[in-house]
């Protein structure tokens, strides 16, 4: 049924903001970090499922062999998002012990966080690139 009227107004006619933007990827890296823990969860016990089925072996085998730039690009991906959620997260946190709640200190911590996030993200890298190529964890 075409109904003709106007729509009202949603999302799309707002101008981004620095606030709103951190948020959504607070959510975000929170429900991708949790996938990943469930992922590695599965991936660590798959073995004690599959001990007689050679193929699991054998997939795991040519994934890690021939892919491994792509489980060190989601361990990097992983990574960057845990330094953005957990420096956002200590955000929260002092927000909720009811620091820094005015508007202009609001935006002031947001600039901060986003360098601590870069600072412990480059920190990682660099420390990934010192071990040779292998993943330090
Ligand atoms: C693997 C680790 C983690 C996972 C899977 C995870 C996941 C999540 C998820 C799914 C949310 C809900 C987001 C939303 O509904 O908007 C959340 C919120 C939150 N996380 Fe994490 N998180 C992790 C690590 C951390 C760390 C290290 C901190 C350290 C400060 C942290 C601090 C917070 C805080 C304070 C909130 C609540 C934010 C609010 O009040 O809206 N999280 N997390």
């Amino acid at each position: 049924m075409k109904i003709n009227r106007p729509l009202s107004p949603h999302l799309t006619i707002y101008k981004p903001q620095l606030t709103s933007t951190f948020s959504i990827f607070h959510r975000i890296s929170g429900a991708f970090l949790a996938t990943m823990v469930l992922f590695s969860i599965f991936s660590f016990k798959i073995g004690d499922l599959s001990l007689t089925f050679y193929h699991f072996y054998q997939y795991f085998f040519l994934l890690t062999f021939y892919l491994n730039w792509v489980i060190i690009s989601l361990v990097n991906f992983t990574l960057l998002a845990l330094c953005y959620h957990m420096s956002n997260g200590v955000r929260h946190l002092l927000w909720d012990s009811g620091l820094f709640l005015e508007l202009s200190k609001v935006y002031t911590s947001g600039i901060i966080m986003l360098f601590c996030a870069a600072f412990l993200a480059l920190f990682n890298i660099i420390r990934q690139h010192w071990s040779n190529g292998q993943i330090p964890y």
